[in-house]
């Protein structure tokens, strides 16, 4: 059965520097603030760079890494659960990551790692656990003889199927897919995909799926959620993100698909994004996205963008976005800058070392 799960203010704050000779420890916050909710049955996709703080967003959910604010998975308020409440909630919900070969034991047949969940939760007495194997093995795709194999006798694409095959087998209602097709050979990768969105209509879950790649995580998701410096930056259904963003890093990750059609190609606008991710030990002032925005440096580096971190508003409908300037930049065609003009052109964001 689905469950609806629902964030509010969940905050992640990591110790750094701790016990490192030469290094004053201080804080680094991960997770900061993040409100969101994912309705029964639906797949929220979680984009951002590396180190925007996605799977520490997805661990915090599952407790996995300590956290303050609020999740529900159905009805289970996870953060304030007791200890014992815990195996109850992994028999709810359950994480899939990136690297299959790493999260599954190379000592244990398949056989073995699919049965140790339903023994850990007392789901099926042992003489029971062979069939529910075999069972987990077809749901995923695989022959049923694979049980006697090793992990390293498996394919990149059928570990991961593996590792999917012992998250579903405490029957959850809630997974997060922390990027579990990234690691694999991009002709495995819609093989995955697929099998995915098939077990989630089967067996009514909910996912979130967080990914780096909008190309990849706009084919899974109902909604999605871009996340930078730990914040939520702005969140829409799959189709409006990508047709009317209304947040500057947004515009940079969507002119960055691949467009099949050519006349589109043409008046696109390819919005190149420079410089890295800030640390989040030391975040910039005002809104974290500033130093690297195009719209900022287009409309004059107004003293706001440096001074207030703007907060998620509604722009549209079922719609929001963390930008002092998203109702503008939602109401402009994709691809185009406010004042833009329709020629393809590439935004001039000085970068240090560069004639610009
Ligand atoms: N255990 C930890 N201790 C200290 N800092 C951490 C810890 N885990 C993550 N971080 C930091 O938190 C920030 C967010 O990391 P996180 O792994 O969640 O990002 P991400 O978007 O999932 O990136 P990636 O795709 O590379 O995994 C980063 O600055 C990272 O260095």
């Amino acid at each position: 059965m689905s469950a609806t799960v629902e964030v509010e203010h969940l905050r992640v704050t990591f110790r750094t520097g701790a016990g490192l000779p030469g290094r004053r420890s201080g804080t680094l916050t991960a997770v900061n603030d993040v409100s969101l909710t994912i309705p029964a049955g639906q797949t929220l996709g979680l984009v951002g760079e590396s180190g925007s703080g996605k799977s520490t967003l997805g661990q915090a959910m599952l407790r996995l890494v300590p956290a303050t604010g609020r999740v529900r998975i159905g009805e289970r308020d996870v953060l304030s659960l007791p200890r014992r409440g815990l195996r109850q909630l992994r028999g709810e919900a359950q994480i899939v990551f990136q690297d299959p070969y790493g999260s599954l034991n190379p000592r244990q047949r398949i056989g073995a790692i699919l049965a140790e969940p339903l023994a850990v939760h007392r789901l099926l007495p042992p003489r029971d656990r062979p069939a529910r194997v075999r069972e987990l093995l077809d749901l995923v795709g695989l022959r049923s003889d694979l049980a006697q194999r090793y992990p390293h006798q498996l394919s990149g694409g059928q570990r991961q199927r593996v590792a999917i095959a012992r998250a579903i087998a405490v029957n959850p209602s809630f997974l997060v897919l922390d990027e579990p097709v990234s690691a694999l050979d991009v002709s495995i990768q819609a093989q995955v995909l697929n099998l995915l969105v098939d077990l989630r209509a089967r067996l009514g879950l909910t996912y979130l799926f967080v990914g780096h790649d909008l190309a990849v995580v706009r084919h899974v998701s109902d909604r999605i959620a871009v996340m930078y410096l730990g914040r939520i930056v702005e969140e829409a259904p799959a189709g409006a993100l990508l047709t009317a963003c209304a947040h500057p890093y947004t515009r940079g990750l969507v002119s960055a698909l691949p467009v099949a059609d050519p006349e589109t190609e043409r008046v696109r606008e390819r919005i190149v994004l420079t410089g890295d991710l800030p640390s989040p030990i030391t975040p910039p002032p005002g809104c974290g996205f500033h130093p690297r925005c195009w719209l900022y440096t287009q409309l004059g580096q107004p003293e706001r963008c440096r001074t207030d971190q703007p907060v998620l508003r509604v722009v549209g409908p079922d719609q929001s976005a963390a930008c002092h300037f998203s109702r503008e930049l939602a109401a402009s065609p994709l691809g185009r800058a406010p004042d833009a003009p329709t020629r393809r052109r590439h935004v001039p964001v000085p970068v240090e070392g560069s004639s610009g």
